[in-house]
């Protein structure tokens, strides 16, 4: 059965008035992801793909075109965003950064306990949970951010590059447990990330937009078998095709992106 869409975007647009004038972020952006699906979008430094998930998470608003989020099960919240940066509450431990979109909401502490040792189990951060985050790595961190962002059990998730600040092992395994997340609950995803493999590791679709003004250029169905190993799934059926025709769509952007950049 074909899942229904849960993120529809059309002819969507984004102007900044700055100080040195009018920048338009995002031109015609017209793109579905259906519930469930997980899709990756990759574009040249600049083209807006932050700016495109900032409005998805209401956060920025649009100047033209259309968004719709159908919000299926109201009894959830809508989305929530893992950022590159690492945003846990450093006051806080691990247990009560994790916990805290279900206190928001009213979730009884027994149940509040139970979702969060779930999770806290699901990344590897159990023994850490009475830690504070001065007492964690960069990439325990981003672990904490992300048990928070599926404790809260959103219908979608929205990950601006959640991982690019990690060392190669340590994005390697955090990519791992998050499709093993996912893979049993699964929500919808919309990721951001610059790396070409990663959008091949992680994604059903890989959204490949173009330099600024951001618009939709291909949409590329990633049909490497699940489940998938980070590793493993570079000498897997169809994955240098797939990192090749990526790149090939990416190649010609950035080069556009670098030429503005010149000329500005
Ligand atoms: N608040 C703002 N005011 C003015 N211009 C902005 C604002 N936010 C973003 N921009 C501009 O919009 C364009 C898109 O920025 P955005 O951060 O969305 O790109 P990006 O694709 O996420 O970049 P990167 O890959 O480098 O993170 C850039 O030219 C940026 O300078």
């Amino acid at each position: 059965m074909t899942e229904p869409a849960q993120i529809h975007i059309s002819k969507l647009g984004k102007e900044f008035i700055g100080t040195n004038g009018k920048v338009t972020a995002l031109r015609d952006v017209s793109l579905s992801v259906r519930r469930g699906e997980f899709c990756c979008l990759v574009g040249p430094s600049g083209c807006g793909k932050t700016t495109l998930l900032r409005i998805v998470a209401g956060l920025e608003t649009h100047t033209s075109g259309e968004l719709h989020l159908a919000h299926f099960d109201r009894s959830k919240p809508l989305h929530s965003m893992v950022f590159q940066e690492q945003s846990v509450f450093p006051w806080m431990t691990v247990e009560r950064n994790v916990e805290y979109g279900l206190k928001m909401r009213g979730v009884p502490a027994a149940e509040r306990r139970d979702v969060v040792l779930h999770y806290l189990d699901k990344v590897g951060l159990s023994a850490f949970r009475n830690a504070y985050p001065h007492q964690l790595s960069g990439g325990m961190k981003q672990r904490v951010s992300i048990a928070r962002a599926f404790a809260n059990d959103p219908e979608i998730l929205l990950m601006d590059e959640p991982f690019a600040a990690l060392d190669e092992q340590n994005k390697a395994i955090l990519q791992e447990e998050l499709l093993r997340i996912w893979e049993e609950s699964k929500k919808t995803v919309l990721f951001i990330t610059h790396s070409i493999d990663e959008a091949l590791v992680l994604s059903d679709r890989a959204l490949v937009m173009t330099a600024r003004p951001g618009t939709l250029k291909a949409d590329i169905p990633v049909t490497l078998a699940r489940p998938r190993g980070a590793y493993d799934v570079r000498s897997s059926e169809g994955y240098g095709e797939l990192s090749t025709r990526l790149w090939r769509e990416l190649r010609e952007e950035v080069l556009n992106s670098r030429s503005q950049a010149g000329a500005a």
